[in-house]
């Protein structure tokens, strides 16, 4: 006998990661069950724009990869479309002059990159390509139900210890190994990471692959922005959104419709300055557990809840709409300057660091060309930007605005992951970031824990940390 789907499921946060898990909980355990989502700020979380002259431009999450499934499922399900988000001409600067341009011909820059690294860039791509076809096989075994209890053990059935090993080494320490030449590491690799994660080659193997990933071509993003995903999720879930803050979890006692006493937990949340509390029988936190970003308290579990204080990385959006002095980078004149984004070398003492021209959520076909030779440039930097800093990156400007973010995990390997498992009914999704922070990490972790919760409520052990699938399942249609 299949036991009765819970009454009453809470979610906490409504990023990519709560409204996934919503979207994966509503098709696991049916209509009849109540999913409320609580959310604080906006539907979305680190999936937000930003307005520069009454057009919108992603602040946080903008590219998706092509082979990121889920996105890719959500935007075809909700009935969305894609809009191309790369393009253009990327330069890398060390802080004296441009150490790689890209050119408009293929064959140029092959041979530049030849000239200069050798294979290290083909080998490059290899490795990413070894280490992303192993990742694929995530989503075989989410479509064939299999969940996992811990980031480390869904790694593992991704690719056994070796994919386990790429959390507790450094992306330096790794391709140093596998004989990557400083240079290579400085100029090619450095900056990719700074781009992506405003860290440098220190963070952990795998997120440098994830983040070799974004570098490559055909990535896309969602027209209108990303966010819209988490609405739409929301709504194909059936999931009822409460705008409030949760403040506190505890497990309770109690007694039900059917006379038995039941535990279950007591989510006590503010809207305004009012205080509610309402009773779950599954609780899902889809939000980083940390004081400065969520600040949920666990009351009187036993054993105490762990506590999470890992730092999350601060890290400063900033949209100008101005004329780039483009004599801070290159000597040429600057109608002869092409670049649309230039990354920056670690040792480069660069305030920022990146800066790239940009399109709007509904621009399909990139970036317009410049007017008055201004464009909509967006910078990351790990401080808000001065006034003299925005002076000297730019002949002119029009329009600054800006959003300040404690984006990602700082990277530290060696790292354990957080637990996917807080207690009996009690999931935490975040844990995940700290093996890579991206939108399809965070769905990969939204479907899980519904997995997770849907065996566990319905006791299917031989659903969880199965370790054998790749094997398992080579034979399976
Ligand atoms: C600047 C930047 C650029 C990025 N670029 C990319 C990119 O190009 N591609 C990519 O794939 N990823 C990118 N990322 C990463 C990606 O955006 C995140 O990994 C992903 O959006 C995280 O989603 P999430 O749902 O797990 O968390 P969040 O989006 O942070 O969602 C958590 C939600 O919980 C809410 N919340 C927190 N505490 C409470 C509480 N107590 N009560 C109620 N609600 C609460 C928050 O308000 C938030 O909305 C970027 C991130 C940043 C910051
Ligand atoms: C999970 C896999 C296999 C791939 C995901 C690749 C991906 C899209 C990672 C995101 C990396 C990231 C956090 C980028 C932030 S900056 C993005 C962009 N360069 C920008 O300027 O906005």
């Amino acid at each position: 006998e299949p036991r009765a789907p819970p009454n009453r499921i809470a979610i906490v946060g409504a990023g990519i990661g709560g409204t996934s898990s919503a979207y994966y909980l509503r098709k696991k355990f049916g209509k009849d069950v109540k999913i409320d989502v609580f959310e604080r700020e906006e539907v979305g979380g680190r999936l937000a724009t930003l307005k520069v002259q009454g057009h919108d431009y992603e602040a946080g999450g903008s590219v998706i990869h092509p082979l990121n499934l889920h996105m890719k499922r959500f935007v075809k399900e909700l009935g969305l479309s894609s809009v191309p988000a790369s393009g253009g001409l990327v330069g890398v600067y060390n802080g004296k002059s441009l150490v790689f341009e890209e050119s408009s011909w293929f064959v140029i820059n092959v041979i530049k990159l030849v000239w200069r690294y050798g294979f290290q860039s083909l080998r490059m791509h290899m490795w990413v390509e070894d280490l992303l076809d192993k990742f694929m096989r995530i989503y075989r075994y989410q479509s064939h139900d299999y969940a996992f209890s811990s980031v480390e053990k869904l790694m593992h059935a991704i690719g056994g210890d070796d994919y386990v090993r790429l959390l507790n080494q450094t992306l330096r320490e790794n391709l140093k190994k596998a004989g990557f030449s400083e240079t290579f590491l400085n100029e090619m690799i450095a900056p990719v990471m700074k781009v992506n994660y405003g860290q440098s080659t220190d963070i952990n193997a795998f997120v440098g692959a994830v983040s070799l990933t974004a570098a490559d071509s055909n990535l896309w993003a969602v027209e209108g922005g990303n966010k819209i995903v988490c609405s739409g999720l929301l709504q194909a879930s059936s999931s009822n959104l409460i705008s409030g803050s949760v403040m506190s979890i505890e497990e309770k006692t109690r007694t039900k419709q059917t006379g038995n006493p039941t535990k279950m937990y007591e989510v006590v949340y503010k809207t305004g300055s009012e205080t509610h509390s309402d009773f779950y029988d599954i609780v899902l936190v889809a939000a980083p557990l940390n004081r400065k970003m969520s600040n949920i308290t666990f009351r009187n579990f036993d054993p105490p809840i762990e506590e999470f204080n890992d730092p999350y990385q601060q890290l400063v959006t900033t949209f100008i709409k101005g004329e780039l002095n483009s004599t801070l980078f290159s000597s040429r004149p600057k109608d002869q300057f092409g670049l649309s984004a230039i990354l920056v070398t670690d040792d480069s003492d660069m305030f920022i660091n990146s800066l790239s021209i940009v399109a709007s959520v509904r621009q399909k076909e990139g970036p317009p060309p410049a007017v008055d030779g201004m464009h909509v440039w967006k910078t990351f930097s790990r401080d808000i930007l001065t006034k003299e800093q925005i002076s000297k990156l730019f002949l002119s400007y029009d329009y600054a605005v800006r959003k300040p973010w404690l984006s990602y995990p700082h990277y530290e390997p060696p790292q354990k992951c957080p637990s996917i498992i807080l207690h009996d009914q009690l999931y935490y999704l975040n844990g995940i970031e700290f093996a890579a922070s991206c939108m399809e990490m965070s769905a990969i972790a939204g479907y899980n824990a519904a997995l997770l919760a849907y065996h566990r409520w319905n006791g299917n052990e031989d659903m969880i940390d199965q370790d054998d699938l790749y094997e398992r399942l080579k034979t399976e249609l």
